[in-house]
């Protein structure tokens, strides 16, 4: 089959995927968070961010399969801006699936929520990422020294935006 990737809504049924991932410390260590999450807590976050309007939790599809979590959170509607992130199923990675979901959570920010900024903050170590971010458009802003402990140590995260005139070329 082609390849047909959406973002589409996180639904309730989508907790059993999602459990898979957020409780692995491959994944959460860099997501700067415990990988420690049940079931019946995820599903009260879900039902949590039902009531919230600043967050959009979407799925990453190929077609029917589910491929990772892209999140816009902390969205602010008065300064218009939102904070990004995302975790690939690690038997989808390595596809070249993380800069076409970014990219589609960058088109959904600015010509959907019109939003005027896009931030994140990436581990210094995480290369990859790091890259994906520079490719779909991100640019380093800062340098936040030990701001993590993650696997024993602090480490440094790198805090990166995009504005909306910048992706869409509006300069
Ligand atoms: C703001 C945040 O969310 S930060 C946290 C990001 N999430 C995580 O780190 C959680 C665990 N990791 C993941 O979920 C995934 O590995 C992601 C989302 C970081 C990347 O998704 P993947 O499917 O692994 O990567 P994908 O195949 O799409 O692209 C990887 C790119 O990085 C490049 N790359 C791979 N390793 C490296 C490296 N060590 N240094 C630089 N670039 C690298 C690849 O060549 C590819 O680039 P290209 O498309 O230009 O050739």
């Amino acid at each position: 089959m082609a390849e047909q990737l959406r973002l589409r809504a996180y639904e309730e049924d989508d907790i059993h995927f999602l459990h898979k991932l957020v409780n692995d410390p491959a994944i959460m260590s860099y997501w700067f968070e415990e990988a420690y999450y049940s079931k019946s807590r995820l599903k009260e976050i879900f039902e949590k961010e039902q009531q919230d309007s600043s967050t959009r939790s979407f799925i990453l599809t190929n077609g029917e399969q589910a491929l990772g979590l892209v999140q816009l959170f902390d969205i602010d509607f008065v300064h218009r801006h939102a904070e990004y992130a995302i975790m690939i199923d690690p038997a989808a990675q390595g596809n070249g699936y993380a800069a076409k979901a970014t990219n589609l959570a960058s088109d959904y920010a600015f010509k959907v929520l019109n939003l005027h900024k896009l931030f994140l903050y990436v581990d210094e170590v995480n290369e990859k990422a790091v890259h994906v971010y520079k490719k779909c458009g991100y640019k380093y802003v800062a340098t936040l020294e030990e701001a993590y402990f993650v696997n024993g140590i602090y480490h440094n995260a790198v805090l990166m935006n995009i504005f909306k005139r910048d992706y869409l070329g509006l300069n």
